[in-house]
């Protein structure tokens, strides 16, 4: 049985990154286009593996991963089987000291962190208002073998949480209090929570995989680096291949799907 895997990035750069890091960059390789509805179009590999270009922001994306998981989950034509993992993958700010440029984070929880409410007493996440979540935490069992994968390459990483912010973070101060209400968090990204939040409604594991182009903290668009970021990310996948496609790691991986996320 090949297991079946989404793997969702905000823009076709990354995207790009991402297929040539899995070895399916070269034009005679098989990549089958395959329409969505709402002007969405996957590449579908034979591996298994599905790439969608789902937009910036926790909103359009979630609305894309969500599209491409609906149409999946249906029986008929071209739908194909329901997903056995959801990746969201791109590049991110990194949270110093902990993720330098062109680290690779994998999550250990994907955390929407500005879904809640100030209050004059500080931030309330939706929990403490009575509704909602705000985290997805991912099991060891689906972050390990992807961590021991980069470790095995020499690839730097770290397993930590991710955070999803729908605006860049831009100053010293913004970025030291969210560094104060997720001391452990690598990075921050916009995509990651969308993603996730979809993928729970259809009771699939998930994983954010990001590599670090910019520091989270005063902005200053000059230093970021992106090509950095994506050779960074297509090497991360070029390791991760064997541990998501086809091989008994990846049987490992998606054998044991135990994770937060619950079908709603
Ligand atoms: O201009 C380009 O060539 C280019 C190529 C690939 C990607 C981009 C983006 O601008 C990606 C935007 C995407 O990146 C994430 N991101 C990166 N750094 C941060 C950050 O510090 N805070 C939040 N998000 C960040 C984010 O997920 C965006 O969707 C450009």
């Amino acid at each position: 049985m090949v297991h079946r895997i989404l793997i969702v990035t905000a823009v076709a750069a990354e995207a790009d990154s991402v297929a040539a890091g899995l070895g399916h960059d070269t034009p005679d390789t098989a990549w089958e286009p395959v329409p969505l509805p709402g002007d969405l179009t996957l590449r579908r590999h034979a591996d298994g593996v599905d790439l969608l270009v789902g937009g910036v922001g926790p909103a359009a994306v979630a609305a894309a991963t969500g599209t491409a998981l609906a149409c999946a989950s249906l029986t008929g034509a071209g739908s194909g089987a329901p997903y056995d993992l959801v990746v969201s993958a791109g590049i991110a700010g990194g949270f110093v000291p902990h993720a330098p440029i062109g680290t690779v984070v994998v999550s250990a929880a994907i955390v929407a962190a500005d879904l809640g409410a100030e209050t004059p007493d500080g931030y309330l996440a939706v929990e403490e208002l009575g509704f909602g979540r705000s985290a997805h935490p991912v099991p060891h069992s689906l972050t390990g073998p992807l961590a021991a994968a980069l470790d095995a390459g020499g690839r730097p990483h770290t397993v930590a949480p991710v955070l999803t912010v729908s605006t860049v973070t831009g100053t010293a101060g913004r970025a030291a209090e969210l560094a104060g209400r997720h001391p452990t968090a690598a990075a921050e990204a916009m995509e990651g929570f969308g993603v996730a939040e979809a993928a729970a409604a259809y009771g699939v594991p998930v994983v954010e995989i990001r590599a670090v182009s910019n520091a989270v903290g005063p902005r200053d668009r000059a230093a970021w680096r992106i090509g950095e970021a994506l050779d960074s990310l297509r090497r991360a996948f070029s390791l991760l291949s064997p541990a998501l496609v086809g091989s008994p790691t990846a049987h490992t991986v998606l054998a044991n799907p135990t994770t937060s996320v619950e079908a709603k």
